[in-house]
C-alpha cells in the first residue's frame, strides 16, 4: 500500500510538471464551463470585459446603433450584448505552447508603476483616431497615481476616465458611477447553453412565433366558416393537433427558404457594388481562385477531400469562403452550417475578421468567429471560425454534429495533439455522418499522409503566392551588420530570473535528436567563402542561446538601414518575449517610443491585447512584434515586411535525466520556418532573417514530430478516459500515426498499479484527483499569471 501511495505521490509530481500542457493542449474537455474562478479575476468572469489589461469595445461593429448611444452610457443590454453573456456554449483551453507566462517585474515601493505611459497615449490615440471603437479598459494593476496619471492623459485627449476597483476606463463617452460588467465583487456570469440545445430553442420559439400568427388567421377563418356553416366545421382543438407536424415543417421550410433567398440577395448586392468589384478582383489573383470550381466539385462528390495549399495561396481565407458563397448562390445559405478550425485564437479572430471585410459584412453577420471565452455569433452566422478544442468541446456533447455541412479542418499540418484527436472523432463520426463533408487542408506537401488515413482521400494542390522574400541565414547577416560573436556575447539574460534561466539553458543543452543533427551539419559545414570575422564568429556560435544581442543587433540594422515596415520576431515563448522586450527598451534607438512601437503577442495574452498586432503604427514610427510560434500561421499582418526568425519554439519533450516531461525549446521543422518566412511578403516584398546558419536549416526535419507522439502516454491515457473515448489502445490505434503499443500498455499498467485505472480500465477517484489536481495546478498557473507572484 504504502509502495503505492509512493508511485502515486511520484505520479503526482509528474503530473504536476506537465499539467499545463495537458490541460491546455490535450483537453479541452476538462475545463469546466463555469469559468468565474475567483471575484478578483475579472478575466474569467466574463467575456470581452474581462480581459487582463486593454479591451477595445467595437460599438457599431456589433449592431449597436450609434444614435442610441452618442451621449449617454450605454444600456444593461449593450454590455449583455457587447461581452457576449449567454451567447455561446463552447469553451476552450489554451495550448501550452502559448501559455508559459512569466511575472511582471514587481514594482518599487512608492514609485509609480506606470511605466508604460507612452503605450497609453498610443493606445488612447488609437482609440481617438477608431470612430467605430468606444473603450479601452485596462485591468493591470495600478495605484492611485498611475491613475492620475492615465486620467490626465485621457482628459488632455478630451476622453472621460474613470477606476472601478482595479479597472481603469478611458471612454468617449460620460461614465456612469457603477459599471455592472467590471464588478468583479458580483461578476456577471456567462450562461453556458450546449449548443444543440440552443439551436432547438431558437427553432421551437421561431416556429411557435410563426405557428401563432397561422393560427390566428386560421382561426379568423374557421371562424368566418363556422359563421357561415353552422357546426359542420372540425373544433378547435382538432384543427390545431391535426395542423401541428404539417404546420411546424412547412413554417420552418419557409422561413429557412426565406432566409436564403435574403442571404442570396444580399451576397448579390455586395457583389455588384463597387467596393465588392474591387474585393472581387483582389480575391481573384489569389492563386486559390483558379481551383474554385475543382475545389467545389470535388467537395461535392466526395466526403472528405485533402487540400494542400502553400503559404499565401488563400485557402484559409478562400476555401470556407467558396463553399459559404456556393452554398448561398443555391439559395440553401440558411440551411449551410460551416465551421472551419484553426489551431489558435488569433488565427481564428483575425481569418473571421478578414473573411466578414471581404463579403462587405460585419463580423456576426454571415460569417463569425469562437475562441475560449469569446465568439461573435448572430442569427445568421453559417461560417463559423473557431479553435480546434472548441469543435472538440462541441463534439462532447454533440456527438454527431448535428446541423453541421462542412468541418473544415485547417493547418493540420502542424499536427498538435487537438488536431489529431480531433481527426480520430471525426474519422468515426463520418459513416454515421453521410452528408456530412470533411476539409483537411495543410499548408505544405504531406498531403498524402491525411489522404490515405481517409481511405485515399482526393488530394487538391494549390501553388503558393507571396511577394519575393529574401532569405538572410546567419553568414548572411554577420556579413551584413558585421557583428561579432562572441562565447560572452551570446548568454541571454533574463534580467531578474537570471540564475533561473541559466540553469534553463543549461538543461536545453541536453541533446535531442535534432540538436545532434544540429551538430553534425555544423561540423561538416565549410563557410571558406565568408570573411574571417564571420568564420570566427560562426565557429563560435552557440545553437543553444536564442541570441538576445544579435536580435538587438539585427533589429538596430533593420531600423537604420531599411525601408519602412514593420518587423515579426518569432521567440519561444513568454519569458524570452519579456526579456528581449526589457533589453530593447533600454536600448537608445529601438526603446525610443517616438521611432519605435515595441509589442507582444503571446497566447496567454487577452485577445483585445493580440490584436493590438494588426494596427498600424503612425507614420515615422516602426512596429516591432515579438510574438511566439502562435503567429506563423493563417495572419496577415499587413505591414510586416521584415520577419526575424529564432529558429526554435517551446515543445513537450522529456527530460531523460529527471525523467520528466517538460516543455522547452528547441529547433523547428522546416515547414514552420517556411511558415515564418511567409508571414513577410504577403502584401509586399519582404525579408527574414534566419537567426541560425542555412546548414542547420538544411538539418531541420521536415514536419515536427507528432504531439501526440511526443506526449508522456500516461498522461495521455488518463486524458481519454475523463473523455470518455473507449478503450484506450483501441482509441490510440486508430490515431493517424499511433503510439507504440508496447508502450501503451506500459502506460495503462503503470496507472493500474498506482490505482489510478482500475482493473477494467476505468478511472478511478485517484485517477480523477489527478486529473483534478492538474487542473488545479492550471488554475494556480492562471492565478500566477495574473498576480504575477512567484
Ligand atoms: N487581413 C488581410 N489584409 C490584407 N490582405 C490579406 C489579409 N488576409 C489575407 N490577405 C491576403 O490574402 C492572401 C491569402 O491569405 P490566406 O490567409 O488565405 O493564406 P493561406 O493560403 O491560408 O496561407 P497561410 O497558410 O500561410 O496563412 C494573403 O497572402 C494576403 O495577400
Amino acid at each position: 500500500m504504502l509502495k503505492v501511495r509512493l508511485k502515486a505521490s511520484q505520479f503526482l509530481a509528474t503530473m504536476y510538471s506537465t499539467s499545463l500542457q495537458f490541460n491546455f493542449r490535450t483537453n479541452p474537455f476538462l475545463i469546466p464551463q463555469r469559468r468565474c474562478l475567483h471575484p478578483s479575476i475579472g478575466f474569467f468572469c466574463s467575456a470581452k470585459a474581462s480581459s487582463s489589461t486593454s479591451v477595445v469595445l467595437k460599438r457599431k461593429r456589433r449592431g449597436l446603433s450609434s444614435s442610441s448611444s452618442s451621449s449617454s452610457y450605454p444600456s444593461p443590454y449593450f454590455y449583455q450584448q457587447n461581452l457576449g453573456y449567454g451567447r455561446f456554449a463552447y469553451d476552450e483551453c489554451e495550448s501550452a505552447s502559448e501559455s508559459d507566462r512569466d511575472t511582471e517585474s514587481s514594482k518599487q515601493l512608492g514609485e509609480s508603476t506606470l511605466h508604460n505611459i507612452e503605450e497609453w497615449r498610443w493606445k488612447l490615440s488609437m482609440l481617438m483616431r477608431k470612430k467605430d471603437d468606444q473603450e479601452v479598459v485596462s485591468r493591470e494593476k495600478k495605484d492611485r497615481r498611475d491613475f492620475e496619471h492615465i486620467s490626465a492623459v485621457a482628459t488632455r485627449m478630451g476622453l472621460h476616465c474613470r477606476q472601478y476597483e482595479k479597472a481603469v476606463v478611458c471612454s468617449k463617452v460620460p461614465l456612469p458611477n457603477y459599471r455592472p460588467d467590471l464588478d468583479v465583487k458580483r461578476p456577471q456570469r456567462e450562461v453556458v447553453l450546449p449548443y444543440g440545445l440552443q439551436s432547438r430553442v431558437g427553432d421551437l420559439l421561431e416556429a411557435h412565433l410563426s405557428k401563432k400568427s397561422t393560427n390566428k388567421e386560421n382561426l379568423a377563418h374557421n371562424a368566418s366558416l363556422r359563421g357561415s356553416n353552422g357546426n359542420n366545421s372540425p373544433n378547435d382543438k382538432e384543427l390545431y393537433e391535426n395542423e401541428k407536424p404539417f404546420a411546424r415543417s412547412v413554417v420552418a421550410e419557409r422561413i429557412l427558404k426565406r432566409r436564403s433567398l435574403e442571404m442570396r440577395n444580399k451576397q448579390e448586392d455586395w457583389e455588384g457594388s463597387p467596393e465588392g468589384q474591387k474585393m472581387r478582383e483582389l480575391r481573384r489573383n489569389l492563386p486559390a481562385y483558379k481551383e474554385r470550381e475543382a475545389l467545389l466539385r470535388a467537395i461535392s462528390e466526395n466526403q472528405v477531400v485533402v487540400v494542400s495549399g502553400e503559404t499565401g495561396c488563400g485557402k484559409t481565407t478562400q476555401l470556407p469562403q467558396y463553399i459559404l458563397e456556393a452554398e448561398i448562390e443555391a439559395a440553401h445559405g440558411a440551411t449551410c452550417n460551416i465551421i472551419c478550425t484553426q489551431p489558435r485564437r488569433i488565427s481564428a479572430m483575425a481569418v473571421a475578421e478578414r473573411v466578414a471585410a471581404e463579403r462587405g459584412e460585419n463580423l456576426g453577420e454571415s460569417v463569425g468567429y469562437k475562441v475560449r471565452l469569446e465568439g461573435m455569433r448572430g442569427r445568421d452566422t453559417r461560417l463559423l471560425f473557431c479553435t480546434t478544442g472548441i469543435l472538440l468541446r462541441r463534439l462532447l456533447v454533440d456527438r454527431k454534429l448535428e446541423g453541421v455541412t462542412h468541418v473544415i479542418v485547417d493547418e493540420i499540418h502542424e499536427r498538435g495533439m487537438n488536431e489529431d484527436f480531433l481527426l480520430i472523432v471525426l474519422k468515426d463520426l463520418l459513416p454515421r455522418r453521410p452528408e456530412l463533408r470533411l476539409i483537411l487542408m495543410s499548408a505544405t506537401l504531406n498531403a498524402e499522409l491525411f489522404s490515405s488515413y481517409f481511405g485515399g482521400a482526393p488530394m487538391i494542390h494549390i501553388p503558393g503566392f507571396t511577394y519575393p522574400v529574401r532569405s538572410h541565414f546567419l553568414e548572411n547577416i554577420l556579413e551584413m551588420t558585421r557583428y561579432r560573436l562572441t562565447p560572452y556575447n551570446q548568454i541571454d539574460n533574463y534580467g531578474q530570473d537570471k540564475m533561473w534561466k541559466m540553469q534553463k539553458q543549461t538543461i536545453r543543452k541536453r541533446k535531442t535528436q535534432i540538436a545532434s543533427d544540429v551538430e553534425e551539419a555544423l561540423e561538416a559545414a565549410d563557410f571558406g567563402q565568408y570573411n574571417p570575422l564571420t568564420r570566427d564568429s560562426l565557429s563560435c556560435w552557440n545553437p543553444d542561446s536564442i541570441g538576445f544581442n544579435l536580435i538587438e543587433r539585427v533589429l538596430c540594422h533593420i531600423c537604420r538601414n531599411e525601408r519602412p515596415g514593420a518587423v515579426l520576431v518569432f521567440m519561444t515563448g513568454w519569458d524570452d518575449i519579456n526579456s528581449v522586450k526589457d533589453q530593447l527598451q533600454a536600448h537608445p534607438l529601438l526603446g525610443d517610443p517616438s521611432r519605435v512601437l515595441l509589442l507582444s503577442c503571446h497566447g496567454s495574452m487577452a485577445s483585445a491585447e493580440q490584436k493590438l498586432i494588426f494596427d498600424k503604427p503612425e507614420d515615422g514610427i516602426r512596429k516591432i512584434v515579438l510574438a511566439t510560434n502562435m503567429a506563423e500561421t493563417s495572419i496577415t499582418i499587413n505591414d510586416v515586411v521584415f520577419v526575424v526568425d529564432c529558429g526554435k519554439a517551446k515543445e513537450t519533450s522529456y527530460d531523460a535525466i529527471n525523467n520528466t516531461p517538460c516543455l522547452l525549446p528547441s529547433w523547428i521543422s522546416k515547414a514552420s520556418a517556411r511558415q515564418r518566412k511567409g508571414r513577410a511578403g504577403r502584401v509586399q516584398p519582404g525579408e527574414c532573417y534566419h537567426l541560425y546558419p542555412r546548414c542547420v536549416y538544411e538539418a531541420f526535419a521536415d514536419y515536427q514530430l507528432p504531439e501526440l507522439l511526443r506526449t508522456p502516454l500516461q498522461s495521455l491515457c488518463l486524458q481519454i478516459k475523463s473523455l470518455q473515448l473507449g478503450s484506450i489502445s483501441d482509441f490510440l490505434s486508430k490515431a493517424m500515426q499511433s503510439p507504440e503499443p508496447l508502450s501503451v500498455q506500459n502506460a495503462i499498467d503503470y496507472l493500474k498499479t498506482i490505482g489510478a485505472l482500475d482493473e477494467n480500465e476505468n478511472l478511478t477517484v485517484l485517477g480523477k484527483s489527478i486529473l483534478n489536481y492538474m487542473n488545479l495546478h492550471f488554475l494556480l498557473r492562471l492565478l500566477h499569471c495574473y498576480f504575477g507572484k512567484r
